[in-house]
């Protein structure tokens, strides 16, 4: 049976898991949504299943896994919140194949992230991982040897989008010089340059720091191969995703002492919370620096995407409105103050627009307004009617074959 989601305000129930800020829930309820339960880790596997069988909107961070398995339980699920900027967590294909759209927080972090890669820039070439390490063990090492100043030194930049940029213009102001490496051609910010290829980049660098997205191009890009063209004594970071590179590579690579150090903040495997016990194979190594993913994790940042993905969340509930969706057709709506709106969201194919048309036109429903945005595979329509006509409307909309989802906003 097509899902239709036409729910008093009252009755919406958010789920907001991994200890989301609470400036999420504060601007819920100030948009009268009060049915919120929150959680403070990742859950996975039946608890949760059973923690969002019946959410209308979830809101998760980086480690909670939406698999289409997941999405099928929560039969209920209106739309998502990644209250992030990654989305490799979600099946973004399945959730928008089930009229689901998903909205993140594209940049509120971007800047936490890229001042806690430059510190590490810095403490990775003055050698302060072993040195804090040796200390902590009662022992002393005076000594410059493999202590150097970053200014003049090369920065490679993997990844020249929101964090990549931040921290070019960054390490500038330190008197580095910037070369990148992206898949698309990127307006060089100062005087960055973009190398022609991922080799020349790692060939040239005293430090590479990675910050592409998880996609099937970028799981292991950087493995033995790649470390091995690195500059001998050179510096790893990584705070993109764990799958980026190939962590036994890594250690084999500063056993070696073909890299001098590396600062790590995203793993393969991460724990799902703070109580859970942390493996690695980096765990041994005094000059890397281990963070717990926290590259994103500021009260600023934090306090910013609470808002800005409940916002979104917020909106898409009251408007339907699914601006900056990463997964769905995007359409902007204007209020529809007298009016009842209904959503439709079906697969794209020839027709259907045809019928919901001849239904609304055989009983007699007037459209104040029609709002349609496609992608290859599903259509969202928004149409606007006269306020007394939404839940025929409803009716005779859902039964159009084709029909994913549908709900009337009154
Ligand atoms: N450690 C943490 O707490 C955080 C980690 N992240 C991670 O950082 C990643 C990057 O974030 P943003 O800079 O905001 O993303 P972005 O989308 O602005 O930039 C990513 C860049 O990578 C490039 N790219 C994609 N595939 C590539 C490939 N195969 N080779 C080279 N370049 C490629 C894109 O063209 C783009 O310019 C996120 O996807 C997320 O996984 C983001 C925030 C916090
Ligand atoms: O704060 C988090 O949980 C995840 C941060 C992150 O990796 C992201 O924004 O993509």
């Amino acid at each position: 049976m097509t899902p239709k989601l036409s729910v008093p305000k009252e009755k919406i129930k958010f789920v907001l898991l991994e200890g989301i800020h609470p400036s999420a829930v504060d601007t819920l309820a100030a948009n009268g949504y009060t049915q919120v339960m929150t959680h403070a880790k990742a859950l996975a596997g039946d608890e949760l299943a059973a923690a969002i069988a019946d959410a209308h909107f979830v809101g998760i961070r980086s480690r909670t896994h939406l698999t289409e398995d997941v999405l099928r339980g929560a039969g209920k699920l209106a739309a998502i919140g990644a209250f992030c900027i990654g989305t490799n967590q979600i099946d973004l294909g399945a959730a928008m194949r089930r009229g689901i759209p998903v909205f993140n927080a594209p940049f509120s972090n971007t800047r936490s992230v890229a001042e806690l890669v430059l510190a590490e820039i810095v403490m990775l070439m003055r050698g302060i991982p072993h040195k804090n390490a040796v200390l902590h063990r009662n022992g002393w090492v005076k000594s410059a040897a493999g202590s150097h100043e970053v200014r003049g030194k090369t920065l490679g930049i993997v990844g020249y989008g929101h964090i990549g940029t931040q921290i070019g213009v960054l390490a500038e102001q330190l008197g580095m010089q910037v070369v990148f490496h992206d898949v698309e051609a990127k307006l060089p910010l100062g005087n960055a340059r973009q190398l022609s290829s991922l080799d020349a980049v790692l060939q040239l660098a005293d430090i590479v720091t990675l910050h592409v997205p998880e996609t099937p191009q970028t799981m292991l890009m950087i493995g033995e191969a790649q470390l091995a063209r690195m500059k001998r004594g050179s510096h790893l970071v990584n705070a993109s995703r764990g799958t980026v590179v190939d962590i036994d590579a890594l250690a084999a690579a500063l056993d070696a002492g073909q890299l001098a150090g590396a600062a790590i903040d995203v793993f393969p495997v991460e724990p799902q919370g703070n109580d859970a016990r942390f493996e690695s194979p980096l765990v041994r190594f005094d000059n890397v620096l281990l963070t717990p993913h926290i590259g994103g994790s500021t009260a600023e940042a934090q306090e910013s995407i609470g808002r800005e993905v409940a916002v979104k969340l917020v909106r898409y509930s009251d408007n339907g409105s699914t601006v900056s969706a990463v997964n769905f057709p995007e359409v902007a709506l204007p209020e529809h103050t007298g009016r009842s709106r209904l959503l439709h969201i079906h697969r794209n194919v020839p027709g259907v627009m045809a019928r919901v048309n001849e239904r609304f036109s055989e009983a007699g429903i007037n459209v104040a307004g029609q709002y349609l945005r496609t992608n290859e595979e599903v259509g969202y329509v928004v149409i606007d009617v006269d306020s007394g006509a939404g839940d025929v409307a409803l009716e005779e909309m859902c039964s159009v074959p084709g029909t994913i989802r549908c709900r009337v906003l009154y």
